[in-house]
């Protein structure tokens, strides 16, 4: 089979750095003496791995998975922006199986890792909202498809920028994201008009508040309605993210800057 060793040789060949995605303890430690430049990219650091990218939720499509974490090793300085990778992965199994090579200059940047790292709100506070909005998604409420927007960080110039829509049932709460009481009264809330208002640090301050961003030069893709414009304005009128389910097409969308960011559908979680 040594023209199997050959294919895989010739993937591998000459490439500046390894990524990792979630290797086992044995599987780092092969490759802990390796003189190339090695790059964990997981959930949690339980190898120890001396370069680390934490993954804030586990993508299940590996063109996701790989993009997050080429991204994020860019940023953190593990790799630079045209080097050659060797990516390994699990695809099928329960250990790595996939080994694919990518070009981090042939890599256009989606800005996902910065949605998550880089922005006014906590990692862990954006990570929650996600999970929600895509159990949310997919549960829908009482089994009927729902649509809902977070609004992310920044919520002090996010409140300025908004109106309420009927009395806020936070109003002097100290209710937290993540927590899964709170889980339950967001998506309770969900079914009523307008978007939630969540601080930097997970706080819950506002349901039921109307945007009203200036849309001017905020470039959404064309046949999303009043909700997603909304989502994107707010993102480039303020330093917030913002997160939301599509009643119509049940997909969840992020966006930072004006810019649609991620876009993920939920039954694939
Ligand atoms: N400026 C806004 N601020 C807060 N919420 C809004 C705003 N505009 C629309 N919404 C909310 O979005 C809901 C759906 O509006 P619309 O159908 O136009 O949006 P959409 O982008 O098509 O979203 P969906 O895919 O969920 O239908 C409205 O009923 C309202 O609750
Ligand atoms: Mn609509």
């Amino acid at each position: 089979m040594s023209e199997l060793h050959d294919l895989l040789g010739s993937v591998v060949e000459g490439v500046d750095a390894l990524l990792l995605f979630s290797p086992s303890g044995s599987t780092y430690d092969r490759f802990a003496e390796a003189e190339l430049p090695v790059v964990v990219v997981a959930p949690e650091n339980t190898v120890d791995a001396e370069r680390f990218v934490e993954l804030p939720v586990d993508f299940p499509d590996l063109r996701e998975r790989i993009r997050f974490g080429i991204e994020g090793a860019i940023q953190r300085e593990f790799v630079d922006d045209d080097q050659q990778l060797a990516c390994a992965a699990k695809l099928f199994g329960d250990d790595i199986d996939t080994v694919t090579r990518v070009r981090t200059s042939g890599f256009e940047r989606s800005g996902v890792y910065d949605l998550f790292v880089n922005s006014r709100a906590e990692p862990g506070v954006i990570r929650d909202v996600l999970e929600v909005t895509i159990e949310l998604g997919k549960k829908g409420q009482k089994g009927k498809q729902v649509g809902a927007l977070f609004v992310v960080g920044d919520a002090g110039k996010v409140m300025n920028k908004s109106r309420p829509l009927s009395y806020n049932p936070f109003e002097k709460s100290h209710v937290h994201v993540g927590d899964p009481i709170v889980n339950v009264m967001l998506k309770e809330f969900s079914r009523l008009d307008g978007a939630f208002v969540i601080s930097d640090s997970g706080k819950i301050v506002s349901a039921y508040r109307y945007l009203e961003p200036s849309a001017e030069g905020v470039d959404i893709p064309k046949g999303l309605g009043a909700r997603h414009m909304a989502a994107g304005a707010i993102t480039r009128d303020t330093n917030a993210v913002a997160i939301v389910l599509s009643e119509s097409d049940g997909l969840v969308r992020a966006f930072q800057g004006g810019e649609l960011i991620l876009e993920l559908d939920p039954e694939d979680y």
